[in-house]
């Protein structure tokens, strides 16, 4: 692990509805309509228990209240966008993936600055058939996003304008911090979209591009590194707030400044 490594406490080891592994995930598919949609509305209110609070009346102490950042992970299918949040939170590349059906989520607990925090990432579907019905729903008290390309599929850049673009349509602030990431750097001879390329654009839409690879892992520490360098942002910036309540429910709070977002 690299300098990025000692940011990292632990790895998230939260009960949702029961028992989720370390690198949770809820997966919220539209295949079921209203009643899944519904139960993603309050998906973020529901019962979350730490290691501690599961326990129940054991003497230990309520959890800390502890800062939740929504970020959503977005791009084409198969650019590899599951396999990038997994790479996060589990510390590894998954063994297999399917394609996303409505969003999964999964997350990681950080220390920053002595602050411990929530970093959830959303991992949104990148066909069109599987988010239609969620899309609305992405992007309700987003923090940050993160824009996934294929390196190797120059169609999947090109489509990061119509990305954008849904992205402008969905957000409330327009300068909540977006990052642009180039994936599977590792095929190397596979490449079809040059960096100079990449760069001008995330020049021209004020993101900073991140080239990594979720597979190689000796990028382990640049995946790191990437949502790292989101999550530090987020902490400076303080804006609207998920917090974990120390009976484990979660709220929703606005900061009492308002939020003054500058990503550069
Ligand atoms: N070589 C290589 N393959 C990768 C990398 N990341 C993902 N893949 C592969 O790319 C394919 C798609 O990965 P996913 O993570 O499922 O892609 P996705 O963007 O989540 O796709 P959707 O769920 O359909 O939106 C899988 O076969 C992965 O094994 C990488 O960094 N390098």
């Amino acid at each position: 692990m690299g300098s990025w490594a000692s940011f990292v406490t632990a790895r998230e080891r939260c009960r949702w509805r029961g028992v989720i592994p370390a690198a949770s995930v809820l997966r919220l598919s539209s295949g079921r309509g209203g009643r899944m949609t519904s139960e993603m509305e309050s998906s973020l209110e529901v019962s979350f228990s730490s290691s501690c609070a599961v326990s129940g009346a054991s003497g230990c102490l309520p959890p800390a209240r502890s800062r939740i950042f929504k970020i959503i992970v977005i791009g084409d299918s198969n650019v590899g966008k599951t396999c990038l949040t997994y790479r996060f939170c589990a510390g590894r590349f998954p063994d297999r993936t399917e394609a996303t059906i409505g969003v999964d989520f999964r997350e990681r607990a950080v220390d920053i600055d002595g602050e411990r925090i929530k970093i959830q990432l959303w991992d949104t579907a990148g066909q069109e058939r599987f988010r239609k019905s969620m899309v609305q729903h992405y992007y309700r008290n987003v923090h940050a996003v993160v824009f996934v390309y294929d390196m190797t599929n120059m169609a999947s850049f090109h489509s990061l304008p119509a990305w954008i673009e849904e992205c402008k349509q969905h957000l409330l602030a327009n300068d909540i911090p977006r990052i642009l990431v180039g994936n599977k750097c590792d095929l190397r001879s596979a490449i079809q979209v040059p960096t100079d390329l990449a760069q001008k654009f995330a020049d021209t839409h004020s993101m900073p591009l991140f080239e990594t690879s979720a597979k190689n892992p000796n990028d382990n520490d640049h995946v790191e590194a990437i949502f790292m360098t989101l999550a530090h942002k987020l902490k400076s910036h303080k804006p609207l707030m998920l917090s974990q309540l120390p009976d484990n429910r979660i709220s929703l709070k606005p900061e009492t400044k308002p939020a003054v977002t500058c990503w550069c």
